[in-house]
């Protein structure tokens, strides 16, 4: 169905950040609807793309390959679409709208927010209009992946509901606190990387799993209720 599929009481699932095959493999197994390729090479969990390349072909049809790009030069961005066949893209850095459109051309889109102690919402959802989603983060050094959540008690109520169609929320989930989340927000989708991962950049089947099974217990209650 892929990750911006919105179906209250079926909240999506990306997962970040994945470098091997088996990797792959255990986030299919788990149910994801997405999983992410980080092009960005400072990070721990960079991938070329040839890399990614090799693992989207591993991908069953229907789950989304999420390109995560910071920054990229033209040239960086132009290697990307050269072999690796991403389905949705995540702007994490500080890309302009145009810039965004730009690249994605007229492929699905999504827009980080780096969420700190204060963030204007409806600015960040008005110069964005055109994404497909917003992701929100929280505001960390090195743009993201830093395994944080920032307070959700701080986006505004009328905001979230409006928005949660294509609020795809992230920073610092895990199994633990993923259900809290979403018994608040309502997301489209969630999206996590550190919080399924045993040491910085080292994906962790089981804790894959825990988080996808806390996402359907989540959405279970919140059917129920
Ligand atoms: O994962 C990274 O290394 C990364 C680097 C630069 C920008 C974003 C990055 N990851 C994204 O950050 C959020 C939150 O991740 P976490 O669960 O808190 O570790 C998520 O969207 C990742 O895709």
């Amino acid at each position: 169905m892929g990750l911006l599929t919105y179906s209250p009481g079926r909240t999506r699932v990306k997962i970040c950040g994945l470098r091997t095959a088996a990797d792959i493999d255990a986030a299919v197994t788990a149910g994801v609807d997405a999983v992410g390729f980080v092009f960005y090479p400072p990070s721990a969990r960079a991938v070329t793309p040839h890399i990614a390349a090799q693992l989207i072909a591993r991908l069953p049809a229907g789950i989304d390959a999420v390109g995560l790009l910071v920054n990229a030069s033209d040239e960086e961005y132009a290697a990307i679409r050269a072999v690796a066949p991403i389905t949705l893209w995540q702007f994490h850095g500080d890309e302009a709208p145009e810039r965004c459109a730009q690249i994605a051309q007229n492929e699905p889109w999504m827009k980080a927010a780096r969420i700190g102690k204060q963030f204007a919402f409806d600015d960040f959802s008005l110069q964005y209009r055109d994404a497909d989603a917003f992701l929100l983060d929280a505001l960390v050094e090195g743009y993201g992946g830093g395994g944080v959540p920032f307070d959700w008690q701080g986006i505004p109520q009328t905001w979230a509901s409006e928005n949660a169609p294509r609020v795809v929320l992230s920073g610092g989930l895990n199994a633990h606190n993923v259900g809290e989340a979403i018994a608040r927000l309502h997301p489209c989708a969630v999206d996590v990387s550190s919080g399924v991962e045993s040491s910085k950049g080292v994906k962790d089947a089981a804790l894959m799993t825990q988080f996808v099974q806390a996402v359907r217990a989540a959405d279970a209650k919140t059917s129920s209720q």
